[in-house]
């Protein structure tokens, strides 16, 4: 990835032992494994914006390892957590179960953060694989289904002589969560690449398809783009959701042992409408806010696993930024710049100035989803990826990181949560385009990195913390940001609302809900 490869050929059958040492290890054949790290090197390079075929291309099999799948441990696993489900739980299992049984079904379950829905995904999955089905849970939608971003996702570059349409067209139930974050082209797109895959002419190839989410929480984000085109932007409004049977799951399964008092105050009816409500006293942050959420930790050398359960969240981009950089400067330690290098990309739609565009100019630009130019980290510090780099291992956009050690070149980080928790992982410069309300593409090469203290409230959908700063010294501008908010922590106690007007903004787009 650093430069030119002169002889990847040679490259490749050097080193080749040492690329099939993983599959090896997993009692693959040594032909198939072989196969498999070729296919894991096309994946990889793929991720970076890198084609292996520019420099090499071998005839092996298009293959990937499919997970060992213990079907009698599955059935138990079913059984068991289904035995503990509540009964608007249940109802879930029974409609999936009955979906399955007439040979496909869209089924929609809602429900707000901690009522279970993930848990009904498990048990779902578990006896659904005891059965022998192919079941697949989506972590990102539009890279499982190569959706091209840049349309919109209204296309996808599946093809459909391709292995992954083979792969696509055999499995049985699909489990697609955050849906409501996802804009409608992408369920019209995958439901038409169903179709096309199956050659069957049902909804989603007479696949089973499981959504699930809340619409209380943000909704697709539509770049500078108002109200209405959100609202249409919606899966909501989509043509086929009024195909969608929908399941409510009411109970709050996360907040059993929570305060009855914050419970009612959370979830009820005032927060589901527009308006400016008072920062209730005792969650008033009257001094520095990245002071009293990091200050101790920081100082006392916490582990980061006790860092990682804390955060700040702002509505816009920009705060984030600024508050990161606050928290860094924290952190005892060297600093370590490093610059990206950013050109206008090669684009023949390119407007005919923007080539003359000075460099300080795009260096200046700071776009979410891309990387500062310049980028200060430090050992010790949490970071977010900004890419899917390899998402069967668990790298994808939004994965937190802790940095461990800075090269010149690579960045070795480690993972803080999830099953790969502890494992090291290097992270390279990668090539990063971005083009969206701007008339050409920027190009930076970068890591693709940005530090994780503060985030949007947008990108902290779906995490849970211990303890949140609420960063709003800009009014919420949009549905369900401050609902989000609210919801990250368990209790009360875990928020701090930094407000000079002693007031928070809620917005609510009522033909959402
Ligand atoms: N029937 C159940 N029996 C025991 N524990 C449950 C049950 N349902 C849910 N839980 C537990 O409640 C907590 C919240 O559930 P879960 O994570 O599935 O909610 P969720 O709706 O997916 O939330 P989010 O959208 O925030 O991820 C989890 O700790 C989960 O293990």
């Amino acid at each position: 990835m650093f430069g030119e490869i002169h002889n990847a050929e040679e490259l490749w059958y050097r080193f080749l032992d040492d690329f099939a040492e993983d599959f090896v290890y997993k009692h693959f054949p040594k032909e198939k494994a072989e196969a498999l790290a070729y296919n894991d090197l096309i994946v990889r390079m793929n991720a970076m914006g890198e084609k292996l075929e520019k420099w090499m291309s071998l005839g092996y099999e298009r293959i990937m390892p499919d997970d060992v799948i213990d079907f009698d441990y599955c059935t138990k696993e079913g059984d068991r957590m289904r035995s503990t489900l509540v009964a608007e739980q249940e109802e879930v299992v029974k409609a999936v179960l009955d979906a399955v049984k007439s040979g496909g079904g869209l089924i929609y379950v809602d429900g707000p953060g901690g009522s279970g829905k993930t848990y009904v995904y498990l048990c779902l999955i578990n006896i659904l694989q005891g059965m022998h089905l192919k079941v697949i849970p989506i972590a990102t939608v539009a890279s499982f289904f190569h959706l091209n971003i840049k349309d919109g996702c209204k296309t996808s570059t599946i093809h459909l002589q391709s292995a992954e349409a083979k792969q696509l067209a055999e499995l049985d139930v699909v489990f697609w969560d955050e849906a409501p974050m996802s804009p409608k082209s992408s369920l019209e797109t995958v439901d038409q690449l169903f179709r096309d895959v199956t050659k069957i002419d049902k909804p989603f190839g007479g696949k089973v398809i499981i959504l699930g989410g809340d619409f209380r929480q943000c909704l697709p984000v539509v770049d500078r783009k108002g109200r209405d085109e959100q609202i249409s932007n919606s899966i909501k409004m989509s043509h086929l959701w009024p195909l969608f049977q929908v399941h409510h799951l009411k109970t709050n399964m996360r907040a059993q042992n929570a305060d009855e008092e914050w419970k009612s105050w959370r979830w009820s009816e005032r927060r589901r409408r527009t308006g400016v409500m008072e920062v209730p006293e005792d969650l008033r942050c009257d001094g520095d806010l990245a002071e009293e959420i990091f200050g101790s930790l920081l100082r006392n050398g916490s582990d980061v696993s006790e860092i990682s359960k804390v955060a700040i969240l702002s509505p816009t981009n920009q705060q984030a930024l600024q508050m990161n950089q606050k928290v860094m400067e924290m952190i005892p330690g060297e600093m370590k710049t490093y610059y990206s290098v950013d050109e206008v990309g090669d684009n023949q739609n390119i407007h005919s100035d923007a080539a003359n565009f000075p460099t300080e100019f795009l260096n200046k630009m700071t776009p979410s989803g891309l990387p500062p130019h310049k980028l200060d980290l430090k050992v010790g510090a949490l970071v977010m990826l900004l890419r899917n780099l390899d998402v069967r291992n668990g790298l994808c956009n939004g994965t937190r990181l802790v940095i461990r050690e800075m090269g010149e070149r690579v960045l070795r980080c480690a993972f803080i949560s999830g099953p790969n928790e502890g494992g090291d992982v290097l992270i390279l410069r990668i090539k990063l385009s971005f083009d969206s309300g701007i008339p050409f593409v920027l190009q930076r090469r970068q890591f693709p990195v940005r530090p994780a203290f503060a985030m949007t409230v947008n990108k902290a959908q779906g995490q849970t913390f211990d303890r949140i700063g609420l960063l709003l010294d800009a009014s919420i501008f949009a549905h369900g940001q401050l609902y989000v908010a609210l919801t990250r922590t368990r209790t009360k106690d875990g928020i701090r609302i930094w407000a000079p007007e002693k007031v928070m903004h809620n917005i609510v787009y009522k033909n959402i809900l």
